[in-house]
């Protein structure tokens, strides 16, 4: 048991510092509810999770102690060990996952969309309640950076009570330190392989892969449109490098800038840029608008998870690789990245490998369901 410790509190974790949020003086289900308590001074800090779609409620908490670690989260005591897996199920199926890809490659080709992010989920059945921060070690164990984060989405409202979201998302929306922005944004996938040599043929081939540096471009141009206004001196890499993450090699952009008004805070920042094209598309409405169709609400999943202090500071991560946890149900999302020239069924294998660092976590087996 976890005695003298917040079960439900906020973490961040990153490979250069932590941040944890216990307690909860007040809770927003709108930020800009939350950005007026930073901004009079009311709130030292507020942590918590973004939706996909901003009109949806948000879940930001005022937490009673904010603590800052220059290093990676660990758990305080020993976490309890999750439960034993019961069942698995993907929702949609594998097959219509592919159709879904299909038709939305032939509005690509229609000139309609020019890419378009395409998710979807496996809902994951335990024989006891998952404990949010003992899956959150697991994860950030399993994570060689150590990123993980577990945001308490009560917030958000009716429904939501006992609901979090706990994931080790790799990508970096913004972060704001005094009058620096970054931005590390990810797009652009190949599976890792056991194989070493297999494994470095595959990171080179994604280098030079045409399709991926395209699909990457996309993201790329949005936060330099986005970005220009709000800062001075803009860098963005020339190239994308290629980024390691224990399942999937990507492509990544680092954006640096200078804020040109002080003010603008870390959660300015995020709610300005977000949803990159790495989770929604190009052009952004009619992205946002296809995935409303085909998906329905996606929730807190593509989102953003971070935290935001009085000063403006802060960090927000795309929330990806993670699962909107309940009890003794967890559901995993994946999605990738749809352009012209995109193959269904190497796209539903890109989600099978990203939905494997949260499946793995669980410990749900690779053979319960069809090639997750
Ligand atoms: C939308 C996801 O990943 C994004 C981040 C990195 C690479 C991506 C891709 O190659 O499609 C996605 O844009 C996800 O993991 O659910």
């Amino acid at each position: 048991m976890l005695t003298g410790v917040d079960r439900s509190a906020f973490v961040l974790s990153r490979p250069h510092r932590s941040v944890i949020g216990e307690g909860r003086l007040a809770l927003f289900d709108h930020p800009g509810a939350a950005l007026r308590a930073l901004a009079d001074g009311s709130a030292r800090a507020v942590v918590g999770a973004l939706p996909f779609d901003l009109s949806e409620p948000c879940a930001l908490t005022v937490p009673a102690t904010f603590t800052v670690r220059d290093a990676r989260w660990r758990p305080p005591v020993a976490v309890p060990p999750l439960p034993s897996i019961v069942g698995a199920r993907e929702e949609p199926s594998g097959a219509e996952h592919m159709r879904r890809i299909a038709a939305l490659v032939a509005r690509i080709d229609a000139g309609e969309l020019a890419k378009v992010v395409a998710a979807r989920s496996v809902e994951v059945a335990c024989a006891g309640r998952i404990d949010p921060h003992g899956l959150l070690a697991a994860l950030v164990a399993r994570d060689h950076a150590g990123n993980g984060f577990c945001a308490d989405l009560s917030p958000a409202g009716p429904g939501m009570e006992d609901a979090f979201l706990v994931g080790a998302s790799p990508e970096s929306l913004v972060r704001r330190d005094g009058r620096s922005v970054s931005c590390w944004p990810l797009a652009g996938t190949a599976p890792r392989s056991p194989d070493p040599v297999v494994d470095v043929q595959r990171a080179e081939e994604l280098a030079s892969s045409a399709k991926n540096v395209h699909e990457h471009g996309f993201v790329v141009d949005w936060l330099r449109e986005r970005l220009a206004p709000l800062c001075s001196g803009l860098r963005v890499e020339a190239r994308p490098s290629v980024v390691a993450t224990p399942q999937v090699w990507h492509l990544g952009t680092r954006i640096e800038g200078t804020l040109r008004d002080p003010a603008i805070s870390a959660l300015d920042v995020a709610l300005h840029v977000h949803p990159t094209p790495a989770v929604g598309g190009t052009p952004h409405e009619a992205a946002l608008e296809a995935i409303r169709a085909s998906e329905g609400s996606r929730g807190f999943y593509a989102g953003a998870v971070g935290w935001c202090d009085s000063r403006g500071d802060g960090e927000w991560m795309v929330s990806i690789r993670c699962a909107e946890v309940r009890g003794d149900r967890a559901r995993a999302f994946a999605g990738g990245g749809i352009v012209a020239g995109s193959d269904p069924r190497a796209e539903l294998d890109e989600t099978s490998a990203k939905l494997r660092t949260l499946l793995g976590a669980l410990g749900v087996p690779s053979d319960m369901l069809g090639g997750v």
